[in-house]
């Protein structure tokens, strides 16, 4: 193969370009090529709406596809949570790589941990997702919080707590991890009270689908494990026909007896952002052993949570 270098499009957030540094180490490792960044502005990073306001879905990912069906770039990375499901034919997902903790957590004034917030703690989060679920918990154990609906990158939504504006905000784990601001997380919020994003904590990298080569050469970085889980939460989404700003959660995990993985569990939340109703459902099954059968593993439990009144509950976003 060439050692001509290889050029990542990668946005220009500080999260963006922590993962696409840390992503273009590993490329160069695996391929022995140089790669080099080259940053693309996308709308998502440019405007002042919210984010569940902007409609549609992948406001982030699209520049980053226009640069690579122009050939301007080779590859981008992107948040697996941010890619809308349904992979155009012409772009290939070359390497989910193995995920990051996928849990959500609270950066919170003094230490706090969620439960312990006081009465009319305000919570800030841009997520219907994030805003149903603690609502939902908050109205179940008698906490009195406020979500208040914010945006920005990760160091305005942190700034939101330090300059006093907002008791806490919820961010992703795995966004905190990449730009190294681990350590300023007050509470890790258990999966059992808030399940994350659909493939929240996963990277996916894309090129185009003719360059066999580099699917080849970047598919050494896949985690079949990561993409079986991911597979099953995106075909859920999918299934729901709701996209990455929709108040869906979705995991699934390994079950394992001791060092012997025995089946998969997907977990799943639809909710209106109040937390006055959710549909939360699990199924455990047999590890899939093939990206069908984890697609129809989301697609079954997506379609008991239709019967149960879903879709009702993810056409309150709205508000
Ligand atoms: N919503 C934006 C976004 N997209 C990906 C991450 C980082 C976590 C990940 O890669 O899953 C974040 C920040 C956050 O949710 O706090």
């Amino acid at each position: 193969m060439s050692t001509k270098a290889l050029r990542l499009g990668t946005r220009r957030s500080k999260l963006a370009m922590a993962q696409s540094r840390q992503v273009a180490d590993a490329v160069s490792r695996v391929t022995g090529r140089p790669v080099e960044l080259v940053e693309i502005t996308t709308y998502g990073d440019v405007s002042k709406e919210a984010l569940a306001q902007i409609g549609g879905t992948g406001v982030f990912v699209t520049a980053l596809r226009e640069a690579l069906l122009k050939g301007e770039v080779d590859f981008a990375v992107h948040s697996l949570k941010d890619l809308p499901t349904g992979q155009p034919d012409v772009l290939a997902l070359a390497a989910i790589p193995e995920r990051e903790d996928p849990r959500d957590v609270i950066v919170a004034r003094d230490a706090l941990k969620f439960t312990d917030l006081p009465r009319g703690a305000r919570i800030g989060t841009g997520s219907p997702r994030r805003m149903a679920q603690l609502n939902a918990y908050a109205r179940a154990h008698g906490l009195d919080i406020e979500t208040v609906a914010i945006r920005g990158n990760i160091d305005t939504r942190v700034r939101f707590v330090r300059d006093g504006e907002l008791d806490a905000v919820v961010l992703a784990a795995a966004g905190l991890t990449r730009i190294g601001r681990i350590d300023e997380v007050t509470d890790f919020l258990s999966v059992d009270t808030v399940l994350p994003a659909p493939g929240q904590g996963a990277l996916a990298i894309e090129c185009t689908a003719d360059n066999a080569d580099l699917i080849a050469a970047l598919g050494e970085l896949d985690d079949p494990f990561t993409r079986v889980a991911a597979t099953a939460e995106r075909s859920l989404l999918a299934a729901l026909e709701a996209g990455c700003s929709a108040p869906v959660g979705a995991l699934a995990d390994l079950l394992a007896d001791g060092q012997i993985v025995k089946e998969m569990r997907l977990r799943a939340v639809v909710g209106t952002t109040d937390g006055s109703r959710t549909v939360q459902l699990s199924t455990t099954g047999p590890v899939p052993e093939t990206y069908d059968q984890a697609m129809a593993l989301g697609r079954e439990l997506a379609a008991e949570m239709l019967a149960q009144g879903a879709a009702g509950l993810m056409g309150e976003r709205a508000q």
